[in-house]
């Protein structure tokens, strides 16, 4: 057991965390993706799942059982009220999730924890570093709605409105990797996994 240094990689919907995960796992560093993992939560999580149907209705499943994205999604992101509900249930299990796959990952020298709202959620402080991924916000909804052609502006704004803005969560990072159209993510990537597999801080 090599008492893993935990990673956090955060940034607002569309920053690019994801893109910069890839590079890491390419690297073999394993990545915690908390956002998949919750919307896995919803579903095999049956204690969850029941406190999901009994705040949003039993229209938060699809008749397979699945969740009903598009459902959750129109509750839960028009509503600061509801957002910080869906919060509340959700963020503790994927708090116990990622303590189960800490302890199955503990012979890395670091682990990697993917979330959009690290800070918003608190859970940057139990990491050891938090790396935040940005990119002005116009880029990021641009970016969004070309990959996710299924929501509208409107829609994007209203997810943007419930995560904390740049400068609040640039002045609690540990470090910043800018994505934007000017700056390569990859070399800050490379050195910072070469810092981190020295066991150097950042
Ligand atoms: C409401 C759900 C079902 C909508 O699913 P959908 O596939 O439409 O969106 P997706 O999960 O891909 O989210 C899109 C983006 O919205 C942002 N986002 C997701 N959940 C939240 C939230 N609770 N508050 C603010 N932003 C959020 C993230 O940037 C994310 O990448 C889903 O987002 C969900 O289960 N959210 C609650 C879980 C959660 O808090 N996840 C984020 C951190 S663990
Ligand atoms: N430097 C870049 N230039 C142009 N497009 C980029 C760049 N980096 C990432 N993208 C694209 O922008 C979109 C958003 O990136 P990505 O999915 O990695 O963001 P994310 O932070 O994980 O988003 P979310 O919070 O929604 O999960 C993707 O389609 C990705 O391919």
């Amino acid at each position: 057991m090599k008492n893993p240094k935990l990673i956090g990689v955060t940034g607002g919907i569309g920053a690019g965390k994801s893109t910069v995960c890839k590079i890491f796992s390419t690297l073999g560093v394993p990545v915690y993706d908390a956002d998949s993992r919750a919307k896995s939560l919803l579903h095999t999580d049956m204690e969850l799942k029941h406190k999901i149907i009994e705040a949003f209705g039993e229209e938060s499943y699809n008749e397979d059982g699945m969740p009903n994205r598009a459902y959750l999604a129109g509750q839960v992101f028009s509503d600061e009220g509801k957002t910080k509900r869906i919060n509340s249930l959700v963020h503790p299990a994927v708090g116990r999730d990622f303590k189960n796959w800490v302890d199955q990952n503990n012979d890395h020298k670091y682990l990697i924890k993917e979330a959009a709202l690290l800070f918003e959620a608190g859970s940057y402080k139990s990491l050891d570093y938090v790396i935040h991924v940005s990119v002005p916000k116009n880029e990021r909804l641009n970016r969004v709605l070309i990959r996710d052609p299924e929501r509208s502006k409107e829609q994007v704004l209203d997810i943007m409105d419930r995560q904390w803005g740049e400068g609040k969560k640039k002045k609690l990072a540990d470090l910043v990797v800018y994505n934007d159209n000017k700056n390569s993510i990859l070399q800050p990537v490379i050195n910072l996994h070469d810092q981190l597999t020295l066991g150097k801080e950042i």
